[in-house]
């Protein structure tokens, strides 16, 4: 069970460091149980390396990571079953199946039901068609929704995405953002987002972080963040940000 009053993603003062690179420069934020949160930022920003820490894959030089109130460098085996993260760059084993994929990372998640559940997503996201094909031989779209249906796999709590739309076609992209929608409703998880998608994030995100050169530079609601910097969209936020603007300062 979460503990009352702490929340499902907390970062404090968190940094890496390597070597002269600040990756992360001493940041904190947290995510509040149930809703989502974007992380934002050019390249290089921190954002992976943040999500990384969150995933107690990388140790951080300094401060805390927590997930479900476990400090994620130490404590991260008391969670790892109620959490998953989807990313574009983690490849899946290519000769595997899709199905034989999805029975690995649900025996690693312990989840107890997994052949009900590798049939009730496959349904849920159409895998049914390539389900025993193997998963190097799909198209980039079927793969995203394999990872989709991975990150499903144990129903967690809490879901880490980095970029999980990237270099799909608007209609698969629409696709994946209407499913994590749903997911979030249904299960009321809580979403770290890493996003270079503006639309995408106006769409799913209730607050953003802002990141730029391993700091954090502004945080709030879209729609906050839109009207304090006198904007219309996030994509002009973002350029703002980007290109070192005060809020409200013209192009
Ligand atoms: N293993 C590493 N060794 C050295 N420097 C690294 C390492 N990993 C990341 N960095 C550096 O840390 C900074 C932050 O990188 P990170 O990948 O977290 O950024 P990002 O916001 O995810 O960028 P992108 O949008 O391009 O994916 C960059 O300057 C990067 O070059």
């Amino acid at each position: 069970m979460q503990q009352l009053g702490v929340s499902p993603i907390a970062v404090t003062r968190l940094a890496k460091r390597y070597g002269s690179v600040s990756a992360v420069d001493g940041i904190s934020f947290s995510v509040p149980a149930a809703s989502v949160t974007g992380l934002l930022g050019g390249n290089g920003a921190g954002k992976t390396t943040t999500i990384a820490m969150l995933m107690g894959l990388i140790t951080p030089s300094s401060g805390e990571a927590r997930i479900l109130g476990a400090d994620m460098a130490h404590q991260r085996y008391q969670v790892l079953h109620r959490i998953n993260f989807e990313s574009p760059y983690v490849e899946m084993p290519m000769r595997l199946t899709v199905r034989q994929n999805l029975k690995v990372f649900g025996r690693l998640y312990g989840v107890a039901d997994l052949k009900e559940r590798i049939d009730e997503l496959a349904g849920e996201l159409a895998l049914r068609d390539f389900l025993d094909r193997p998963s190097g031989k799909l198209s980039a779209g079927q793969k995203t929704r394999v990872a989709l249906a991975k990150s499903l796999i144990n129903r967690p709590e809490v879901l880490l995405l980095d970029e999980p739309t990237a270099s799909l076609d608007p209609d698969t992209a629409d696709w994946v953002r209407t499913h994590l929608e749903r997911y979030r409703r249904e299960r009321g998880a809580t979403i770290l987002l890493a996003s270079h998608n503006m639309p995408e994030v106006e769409r799913l995100c209730d607050d953003v972080v802002m990141m730029k050169g391993g700091i954090i530079v502004d945080q709030g609601a879209p729609s906050e963040l839109i009207s304090r910097y006198g904007r219309e969209t996030m994509e002009d936020v973002f350029l703002d940000v980007a290109r070192g603007r005060r809020q409200g300062e013209a192009a």
